[in-house]
């Protein structure tokens, strides 16, 4: 699976955005390094706080399916219905997410407009002097 592969699946996964509250449709797509990949979508509530970004859709996905070991995240959002133009970054809660199972060093997260569009990050640039499972001697 390519980048621009990856970017592909997470634009295919935003279409799967329930967002009727903002309007933000968000599609994310986790690369396993076994090669697997899950997509994922934002899902919004009624109650509001029970909403949950794309990127978490897809790490708890992939968690559940008995993965742990991550290469890379893509992500893109924005209104919902009209060309994506700006980049969309994980929320500090997902970067969270991300830390407790990805290496910060080598974490990759794409964040595009297009598969021909997009910015590259380490999970420790997006997150830095972060708290993980280490801290806590796991
Ligand atoms: O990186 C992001 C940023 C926002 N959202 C979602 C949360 C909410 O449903 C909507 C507006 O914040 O977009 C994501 O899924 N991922
Ligand atoms: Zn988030």
């Amino acid at each position: 699976m390519t980048d621009i592969e990856l970017v592909r699946a997470a634009i295919t996964a935003r279409e799967n955005a329930y967002a009727p509250y903002s309007h933000f449709a968000v599609g994310a797509a986790l690369l396993c390094a076994d090669g697997t990949v899950y997509g994922g979508c934002n899902i919004e509530n009624a109650a509001y706080s029970p909403g949950n970004c794309a990127e978490r859709t897809a790490i708890f996905r992939a968690v559940f399916d008995g993965h742990r070991d991550f290469a890379a995240i893509a992500v893109v959002g924005g209104p919902q219905g009209q060309p994506i133009s700006e980049l969309c970054a994980p929320c500090g809660v997902c970067r969270q997410v991300m830390r407790e199972f990805c290496d910060p060093a080598t974490f990759r997260i794409l964040m595009g407009t297009s598969d021909t569009e997009y910015i590259e990050s380490t999970l420790e640039e997006l997150l830095p002097y972060s708290f993980g499972p280490e801290n806590l001697g796991k």
